[in-house]
């Protein structure tokens, strides 16, 4: 069995609940979605065995790994989970919720998105942190429809706002509506990876 992963890096966890919190991000190749926002590449890869992805976090001293992409549900299996928690890692998993999951991940972070023809296909039931990346959509109505513990509004970063962000947007919408929380991504506020 073997993973195609685009990166792995030591960084703070930049947004949403754990933000600040030290962090080994595995960065996994590939998506089902195509948002025109994305600000990541994930494309290029290499291929890692279960032991060269535990060897290659292993060197770092936190035992919190974030699972992003890419989307990652695509890829990470049962196997790859209880190998992970086997060596004592706390499993953050980044998701656009459009596949289920293995189970027993520690805390799943979603951020819905829209798909191919406007609709929200979300098929997870346990989630942690809703984290929706605020364009003045209609987010009650994803968030009704999204049981999660914490409800997180995220700025959009794109040059198409004025200073990069639509962040004073974003930031009225919660003074309006204060059961939602501003997650920001401080790692492109401190220029950190
Ligand atoms: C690159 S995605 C990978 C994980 C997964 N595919 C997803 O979308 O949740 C990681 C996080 O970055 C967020 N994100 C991506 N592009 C963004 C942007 N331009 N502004 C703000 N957040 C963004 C996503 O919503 C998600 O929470
Ligand atoms: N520092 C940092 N925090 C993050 N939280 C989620 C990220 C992601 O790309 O999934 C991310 C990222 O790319 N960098
Ligand atoms: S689902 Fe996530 S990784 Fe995929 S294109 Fe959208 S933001 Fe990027
Ligand atoms: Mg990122």
């Amino acid at each position: 069995m073997s993973y195609r992963i685009n990166e792995i890096f030591y960084s703070l966890q930049g947004e949403g609940y754990f933000t600040g919190t030290p962090a080994v991000f595995l960065r996994m190749s590939g998506c089902n979605l195509k948002c025109g926002f994305c600000d990541t590449r994930h494309e290029e890869h290499t291929l890692m065995s279960p032991a060269q992805i535990v060897e290659a976090i292993g060197q770092y001293p936190t035992r919190h790994i974030i699972i992003t992409g890419g989307e990652p549900s695509l890829q990470l299996d049962q196997m790859l989970v209880d190998l992970l928690h086997d060596e004592g890692w706390f499993i953050q998993i980044e998701t656009n919720g459009t596949n289920p999951l293995p189970e027993g991940i520690d805390w799943v972070t979603c951020s819905p998105k829209q798909g191919p023809g406007g609709e929200i296909a979300v098929r997870l039931r346990n989630i942690d942190e809703l984290k929706v990346v605020y364009e003045g959509q209609d987010v009650e109505s994803i968030a009704n429809s999204l049981p999660a513990m914490h409800y997180f509004l995220q700025p959009c970063s794109s040059p198409r706002y004025d200073g990069g962000s639509n962040t004073a947007a974003t930031v009225s919408y919660i003074l309006a509506n204060p059961h939602w929380r501003l997650s920001l991504q401080t790692h492109k506020l401190i220029d950190i990876q």
